[in-house]
């Protein structure tokens, strides 16, 4: 369901709950629920406001691609894309929290959507670093390839368009230090692998995976296709003898990704 310009729904966890907590809120008015709902539904409402407002603010290019990606009218766009695609405020600025903290100079995204987390990215790199930005639609890789135009650090982005698995088998011999995986859930196994095993993550390099408590489906539903992508994905995770993990609860979810020694 692609939603109006502007009109953004609930794609997280946390924002989830806070909806559903609103609604059975409007449906106990005058019960004796009515209080206890009421600071249940200010508990998770105020979270993602509150966590907006305590972190450092995006810089002016990455609000207006911001502003320009929920201006977009989605539901003439081909395939599936949507606005509520974009990480935005407090993920870029954990994105860029890691990259400044690895020193990193080479970043590698999968899946780019409007730009926000590789211009989030390239923000936090030097000069003389750059974030390779993989995306299949043609189109919305035009759409961010304007917005970096305009932008201070999207010169240090180079976009490559076309279906990931291939993008990164013709990349095969440079080395990143921080990936970040978003494309299609159902890739993601297949990414992480070829990421793995082709040399494409530096020595001490960092895999973040997002969207991996996927809207709560892995333990509490509904049963989707992509649910049952990141369920499959995070298990087999988490089972990997050769890699540390932690899940981070950050908007819907960030999987920061280690190889062991
Ligand atoms: C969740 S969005 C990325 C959001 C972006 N990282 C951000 O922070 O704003 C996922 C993107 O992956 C792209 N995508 C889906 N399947 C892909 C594939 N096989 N190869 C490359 N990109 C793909 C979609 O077109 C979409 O733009």
């Amino acid at each position: 369901m692609r939603t109006a310009p502007g009109a953004a729904r609930p794609v997280t966890p946390a924002s989830i709950l806070a909806a559903r907590l609103e609604d059975l809120l409007g449906r106990a008015a005058g019960t004796p629920l009515e209080d206890d709902l009421r600071a249940a539904r200010d508990l998770a409402v105020g979270l993602d406001p509150y966590v907006e407002s305590m972190t450092s603010a995006e810089s002016a290019d990455l609000a207006a691609l911001a502003r320009a990606t929920a201006a977009y009218d989605w539901r003439d766009a081909a395939g599936s894309l949507e606005q509520e695609m974009l990480s935005g405020h407090v993920e870029g600025r954990f994105l860029a929290m890691l990259a400044h903290a690895m020193r990193a100079r080479r970043v590698l995204e999968v899946g780019m959507f409007t730009g926000y987390s590789a211009l989030a990215l390239a923000e936090a790199l030097p000069d003389d670093g750059s974030v390779v930005a993989l995306e299949i639609d043609p189109e919305v890789a035009a759409f961010a390839r304007e917005q970096f135009a305009g932008s201070t650090a999207g010169r240090r982005i180079d976009v490559r368009v076309g279906p990931a698995g291939e993008t990164l088998s013709a990349l095969a011999g440079e080395a990143f230090d921080l990936v970040f995986i978003d494309a299609d859930k159902a890739g993601y196994a297949d990414y992480l692998e070829t990421i793995l095993t082709t040399g494409l993550l530096a020595p001490g390099g960092l895999v973040c995976v997002d969207n991996t408590l996927m809207q709560g489906q892995p333990w509490a539903g509904p049963d989707t296709e992509n649910g049952r992508a990141i369920a499959a994905f995070n298990a087999d995770v988490a089972a990997d003898p050769r890699l540390e993990q932690v899940v981070v609860p950050l908007r819907d979810g960030i999987t920061l990704i280690r190889v062991l020694p």
